[in-house]
């Protein structure tokens, strides 16, 4: 929708279900996913996908577990020329790819980006002031990506680490299940903090060991995301938190909540590389019903003392 706002031409989103395309003609907007804001009146709907054909740049907005299956379905209708762009923030539950891996064996010979940053969709689409970041392989492409996505209101840093803009994405949001199980445990701002600052480390561990730079967590995608989402109830991964910490341990959850599929994910991973990822694993450990959120912060305060 922002692309559309933009002045670009020819903008159209690609649905799953007839029912969202009749209800955007009927009234301009998707009140299942932005309920009451209106899309750009330039925006066109469809469920076609052979629309693929003729775009330069296709954007992946489905949820990570969901891109692998939408790559392979859409595949042959993506031109050999197009730019296509990871939206989601997470890995692959089942391998631990990253999700550029997971779209670059599906779709062979086409140029992967990603975006991410802070943003959520709600306020993006209504035209509030947004940075976030498009990362590509090849730096040109992500400065194309970046004038073409970007518009008065909705702001995109090119970067060539298309690694640590996505891990930056899919970790932020088991940290903010961190800051919501201290919210929701009643254990202060000042732990909040010391989360975001510890996470931030563990970001950096962990994209270092992916081959990404690990400054480039201190940016929009990394620092800026997590302090948004651990910080705004308007984030599921935030609230999906506060709800654990309240209860002391795990239950299932309504609404996507792409942390609760990373932190099993990046524990696994950075096991398996040797990354000490302290908070993601005792995240993946409280989710997974293999400790509680008391025990959890025990063995996070008794671990031993080492340099900052
Ligand atoms: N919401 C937000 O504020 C932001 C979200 N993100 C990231 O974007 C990703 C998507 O999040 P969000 O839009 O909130 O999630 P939603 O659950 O709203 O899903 C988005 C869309 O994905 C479609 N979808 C689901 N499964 C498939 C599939 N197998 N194939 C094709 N399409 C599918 C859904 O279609 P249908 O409607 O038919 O179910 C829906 O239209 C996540 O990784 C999230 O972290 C990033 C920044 C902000
Ligand atoms: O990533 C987001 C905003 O940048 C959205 O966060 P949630 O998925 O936690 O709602």
């Amino acid at each position: 929708a922002v692309a559309a706002a933009n002045g670009n031409p020819g903008v159209i989103l690609l649905a799953r279900r007839e029912s969202v395309v009749e209800a955007f003609s009927e009234t301009g907007r998707n009140d299942d996913a932005l309920p009451g804001i209106e899309l750009p009146q330039t925006l066109k709907m469809t469920v076609d996908p052979t629309v693929l054909s003729g775009a330069a740049i296709v954007l992946f907005a489905m949820p990570s577990q969901a891109q692998q299956e939408a790559a392979r379905a859409l595949s042959a209708f993506i031109g050999k020329d197009a730019d296509v762009v990871t939206c989601a923030k997470g890995m692959e539950r089942a391998s631990g790819r990253m999700l550029t891996d997971v779209l670059e064996a599906e779709l062979h010979h086409r140029r992967i980006g990603v975006l991410s940053g802070p943003g959520f969709a709600s306020d993006i689409a209504r035209g509030l002031p947004t940075a976030m970041v498009v990362a590509a392989a090849d730096i040109d492409r992500a400065s194309f990506l970046a004038g073409a996505l970007s518009g008065k209101t909705f702001r995109l840093y090119p970067s060539s680490d298309r690694t640590g803009v996505q891990l930056g994405g899919a970790l932020k949001n088991v940290l903010a299940i961190a800051c919501g199980i201290v919210e929701g445990a009643g254990l202060g701002e000042s732990a909040r903090a010391a989360l975001i600052a510890r996470g931030l480390a563990e970001m950096s561990r962990f994209v270092l060991a992916h081959g990404g730079d690990p400054d480039t967590v201190r940016g929009l995608s990394g620092l800026g995301d997590l302090v948004l989402t651990a910080t705004s109830h308007q984030s599921r991964n935030l609230r999906f938190g506060v709800a654990l910490g309240q209860r002391g341990s795990a239950s299932g959850r309504a609404e996507l909540v792409e942390g609760a599929f990373a932190a099993s994910v990046a524990a696994r991973v950075a096991d398996g590389l040797g990354v000490d990822m302290p908070i993601t694993q005792a995240v993946a450990a409280i989710i997974d019903g293999k400790t509680d959120v008391t025990t959890a912060l025990d063995q996070l305060m008794s671990r031993p003392m080492t340099r900052e």
